[in-house]
């Protein structure tokens, strides 16, 4: 479990992080969202025990994590730019990370390179960006972390093997509980891969929310009457937004799905969907003013 209590992080008089705290349980996926330079990388440094902040704790499993060894076996940070030794092939940066973290397991790291179709014998840095940072998932899902910290992870990546990814990353996590943090700009990229996000803006947690919970009590429905939409629905039902195109009625309900349903179905529409709603309309229309500045900040 990742624990960071009331932390701060300042460069120079500028306060980059500002008395943040959350909890990331094991096993979980966590997303950490904000805009450009919003303090995703700091706290994503903290927690990596790159940086020391100067106040507050910074934890995984009741350990503090700044200088602590036995630790670090168990995390593995991949930051936004991959780094890797001048001159290392994948295969020379295998051995070198194999004599670091005693969970190393040679056989899925061959795995992982043949499923990527990477060349281990190439050296890295003459790899395009995307190959760079394919390396660096082999890299870092070959070690075995109990932590994994993603900084903008999927940047360069083509979309089918941003797909590979997130399968891969999901697996460790059911197989193994591994835990993971990962930092984006990018609302739509990540949402379905956690299962918390966080939402930081200029140093400080706007919002912290589990996805299901979030995803349960809001629907997007599209119904269409011969006769105009009964009154006695619109009453009856928590309508958060109503959008008219031509015949079609759009509404935003919150509530139980089943109930609403069933409340609609008995009104005989002649149309009637339930449509899906991306992380970014739940956070407009659920949290009014925090949802269109959430929308402001972050694409
Ligand atoms: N080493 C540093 N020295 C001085 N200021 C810094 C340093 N690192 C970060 N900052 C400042 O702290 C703020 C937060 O930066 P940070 O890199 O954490 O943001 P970010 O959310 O990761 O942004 P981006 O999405 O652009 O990568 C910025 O204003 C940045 O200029």
């Amino acid at each position: 479990m990742i624990e960071i209590i009331n932390v701060s992080k300042t460069f120079d008089t500028y306060m980059a992080v500002k008395n943040i705290s959350l909890t990331i349980q094991k096993g979980s996926i966590y997303g950490l969202i904000g805009s450009n330079g919003a303090g995703k990388t700091t706290l994503i440094k903290l927690l990596a025990g790159i940086y020391l902040q100067e106040q507050g704790t910074v934890s995984i499993d009741k350990e503090p994590v700044f200088e602590n060894l036995n630790l670090k076996e168990k995390v593995f940070y991949l930051p936004d730019q991959p780094y890797f030794l001048p001159q290392y092939t994948t295969r020379q940066m295998g051995s070198f990370y194999r004599s670091f973290y005693p969970n190393w397991n040679e056989e899925r790291f061959k795995q992982l390179a043949e499923w990527f179709e990477l060349d281990l014998h190439k050296k890295i840095h003459s790899f395009s960006k995307g190959w760079q940072r394919q390396a660096a998932f082999i890299l870092a899902l070959s070690a075995k972390p109990e932590t994994l910290i993603l900084d903008e992870p999927m940047d360069g990546l083509d979309p089918v093997v941003r797909k590979k990814v997130k399968n891969l990353l999901i697996q460790d996590v059911a197989d193994r509980e591994m835990t993971i943090l990962i930092s984006s700009h990018n609302l739509r990229e990540i949402e379905d891969l956690c299962d918390h996000i966080g939402i930081i803006h200029k140093g400080e947690i706007l919002l912290e929310k589990e996805l299901d919970e979030l995803k349960a009590d809001i629907h997007k429905i599209q119904v269409a009457y011969k006769e105009g939409m009964p009154n006695h629905l619109v009453k009856s039902l928590d309508i958060l937004h109503t959008e008219k195109r031509g015949s079609v009625t759009l509404l935003i309900v919150r509530g139980n799905e089943d109930g609403i349903a069933e409340q609609i179905r008995k009104t005989r529409p002649v149309i009637f969907d339930i449509l899906p709603l991306t992380l970014e309309e739940i956070f407009i229309y659920e949290m009014g003013d925090i949802g269109y500045a959430i929308k402001n900040i972050i694409v």
